[in-house]
């Protein structure tokens, strides 16, 4: 029986939410005040404008370009102002503080260590860094009243040839709060079987990861993430529905991808409006989150890049309650089924689903 009246699902409402955002890029997160500041202070010379809203709108029409590698392009500008400590620093606690104040309670936040390296700083300094700066965020979220907790994700990019050793950083930094490892960059071309030596090591280490894939490229690159490299997570996944047909009168037949994904509940790390910017998805509705949310999947929701999106937690999750039609329930489901699949001990997951996650969507639901 209810015990008080639902809450409406609003934009407003949804940000009071508890949410878990497993996929969001540290440097497709910053605050566009943050980038004019840092590069004006280290006399980084390439932004396009130096007006705030202005260069808002700039990196969400610069990704909005159909293609995985044009969009790509957007980083220059934010990785270019990311080369010392101090800046990462600032960036990773405005990233805990912008997320706890979006409602998000648990998040893993990726980079990639080997972008931050042009002057000079090594691998481990640049890890450092940007612990310090989600230590400190974390504390100033919780000062205003916000609780959150942010793990890290290491990310080796494909086209460079470094995955070994970002895979044995993410290891030696895993009781420092780095929670995994990822591989991201352009897909088509680059295969993760190129990256096999450093997949055997994560499994040898028991260390988590996940892998883009089923993004810019098809099935081949989903099949070569779990089977041969034995990807945890799919980051995206999208393309998983060119396994998936659906006849005239409605019936659906998965082929054995698909039906290994979802019998494995293998978690797909869906990002709807970035899906749209790279041309993956032609739109929200079409998006295929619908389906596969409807199939039950293992779906979750991020965000992918907040800064090229302009994006956030909540707005991605209205996005979805406009097009698809979702209420409270279909907003925790996907709560649950994200904080079920992050890289963190069960003991940990469980205690955030249950004290958390459960309680925040029974206020908000009215039971
Ligand atoms: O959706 C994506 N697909 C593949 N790579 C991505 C995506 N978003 C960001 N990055 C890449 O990941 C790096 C580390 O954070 C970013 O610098 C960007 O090049
Ligand atoms: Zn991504």
């Amino acid at each position: 029986m209810p015990t008080s009246t639902p809450v409406a699902v609003t934009p407003q409402t949804i940000r009071m939410a508890p949410k878990v955002l497993l996929h969001d890029h540290l440097d497709g997160g910053l605050r566009p005040r943050t980038v004019i500041e840092l590069a004006d202070a280290i006399g980084y010379p390439g932004l396009p404008t130096t007006n705030e809203e202005e260069l808002g709108r700039w990196f969400v029409a610069a990704a909005d370009s159909g293609s995985l590698e044009r969009y790509l392009e957007t980083f220059a500008h934010t990785c270019g102002v990311m080369q010392d400590e101090a800046a990462l620093i600032r960036v990773a606690a405005e990233c805990a503080e912008d997320l706890a104040a979006d409602g998000v309670v648990y998040a893993e936040v990726r980079y990639a260590p080997e972008l931050f390296t042009e002057r000079g700083m090594s691998l481990d300094t640049i890890v450092s860094a940007v612990q310090e700066g989600f230590r400190l965020g974390t504390e100033r979220a919780a000062e205003q009243g916000h609780r959150i907790r942010v793990g890290t994700l290491l990310c080796a990019m494909r086209q460079n040839a470094r995955s070994l050793e970002i895979a044995e950083l993410a290891v030696r930094y895993r009781d420092a709060g780095v929670a995994g490892f990822d591989i991201a960059g352009p897909e088509a071309g680059f295969p993760p079987t190129r990256n096999l030596d450093a997949f055997e090591y994560l499994h040898q280490q028991n260390a988590h990861f996940t892998i883009h894939a089923g993004e810019a490229f098809g099935l081949p690159s989903i099949w070569e993430a779990i089977q041969h490299c034995g990807a945890e997570r799919l980051g995206h996944g999208v393309r998983i529905v060119d396994d998936i047909k659906v006849d005239e009168n409605g019936s659906i037949h998965l082929g054995r991808l698909a039906g290994f994904v979802r019998d494995r509940r293998i978690p797909l790390e869906m990002c709807p409006s970035s899906n749209v910017q790279t041309g993956a998805a032609a739109s929200i509705a079409d998006h295929p989150i619908g389906l596969l949310t409807k199939l039950r999947f293992r779906v979750t929701v991020n965000t992918d890049n907040r800064l090229m999106s302009g994006c956030s937690m909540s707005s991605e999750m209205a996005a979805l309650v406009e097009h698809f039609g979702y209420g409270w329930a279909d907003l925790r489901w996907f709560t649950i089924n994200a904080m079920k699949s992050a890289f963190l001990g069960f003991d940990e997951r469980l205690a955030i689903i249950d004290d958390v996650i459960k309680p925040g969507y029974a206020e908000l639901m009215g039971s």
